[in-house]
């Protein structure tokens, strides 16, 4: 099966993790910031996550050079193209990318022009390939709920023009979901769709919460389902699709192999599975990459795959207009 001809839908991408390590080396270099490394080559592990991490906080520890050459619009949106660019590359027609943008304000941008930026990115991606995308905005577990507030409040006008759904991202074991729910509450009153990071490395009570407390309509990894049948469940009570991400999974210690990733298991009891690279450079992977990690290891055929597409373009938060160019991709697709 060739895999990178599938027509593909990824719905869980974060820019930060995603930017090309030569990208990110040279614009250390250009703007005079210390690297500790004096090749392109030795400089990957610093972007770069081990196979296994020894926790998702060690994974987290890689957005550090990516979030110093994120704070320029004309960085900004450079990568963001870059990413859909590398995403086109490989098939992918719609991108939901994500960033929390409180991490951009280092030197001096304002919360607009972070978001304009980006989805200036995203327009000129989508003007030169085949290719739609939409942003979400992440909220960070570890921050204060004042903050998680302003960025639903400031971010809230560019619902409709590119911006269509709040995250909660970062460390999920110190920081249960409802600390951030005045927030949500705000976002589900404002319009914006809402997915959450959870069930990643922290219990599996936190998809549940996720689901009732902060009106997910999609969940982030969602692996720990596979430990309680109740949270099982209520996924496919509620129609909660889960964006997974095999190769985050296991680097994170969420999974310990990839015949153990249960992605292929929910796919068979009709979970609405869907499935990104998370991190294109700290998981060192493509979503090709990950379809034939998938084929090999979970038995995923090519109808597997085709039900992925339909379910992600179901779930997606594009529009209806959108979502009807994305089902004839693969209703063409022999
Ligand atoms: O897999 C993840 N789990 C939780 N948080 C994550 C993951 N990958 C990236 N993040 C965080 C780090 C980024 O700086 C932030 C926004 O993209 O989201
Ligand atoms: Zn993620």
């Amino acid at each position: 099966m060739n895999t990178k001809n599938l027509p593909k839908i990824e719905l869980h991408c974060h820019i930060d993790g995603s930017i090309r390590p030569s990208t990110i080396f040279e614009l250390l270099q250009k703007e005079n910031i210390k690297v500790a490394a004096n090749t392109l080559n030795e400089f990957n592990r610093y972007v770069r996550a081990p196979k296994k991490c020894s926790s998702l906080i060690e994974y987290l520890d890689r957005f550090e050079y990516p979030n110093l050459v994120m704070q320029s619009k004309e960085n900004l949106e450079r990568i963001t193209f870059e990413v859909m660019e590398d995403a086109a590359k490989e098939n992918v027609k719609y991108i939901e990318l994500r960033f929390a943008p409180l991490l951009h304000l280092k030197k001096g941008l304002t919360f607009d022009e972070v978001i304009e930026s980006v989805l200036l990115g995203i327009k000129k991606a989508q003007a030169k390939y085949e290719i739609f995308g939409n942003l979400i905005l992440c909220l960070m577990r570890h921050e204060s709920i004042e903050n998680s507030l302003s960025v639903v409040e400031q971010g809230r006008k560019f619902i409709e023009r590119g911006v269509v759904a709040i995250d909660l991202a970062g460390n999920e074991h110190d920081f249960p979901p409802e600390i951030h729910k005045e927030a949500f509450d705000r976002a589900k009153e404002y319009g914006y769709h809402i997915t959450v990071h959870a069930g990643e490395t922290g219990k599996y009570e936190n998809i549940t919460k996720s689901i009732e407390l902060l009106h997910a309509e999609r969940i982030g990894h969602g692996v720990n389902a596979k430990d309680d049948l109740n949270t099982l469940n209520s996924v496919i009570d509620n129609s909660i699709a889960l964006e997974m991400c095999p190769t985050s999974n296991i680097q994170t210690k969420a999974v310990d192999t990839y015949e153990n990733h249960p992605s292929k298991m929910f796919l068979d009891k009709k979970v609405l599975v869907t499935l990104s690279t998370d991190n294109r450079t700290v998981s060192n992977v493509t979503l090709t990459d990950e379809f034939n990690t998938l084929s090999k290891y979970s038995n995923y055929s090519k109808a597997d795959f085709k039900q992925v597409f339909i379910n992600s373009n179901n779930a997606s938060f594009a529009s209806s207009e959108i979502k009807l160019k994305l089902k004839k991709f693969i209703d063409d697709y022999k």
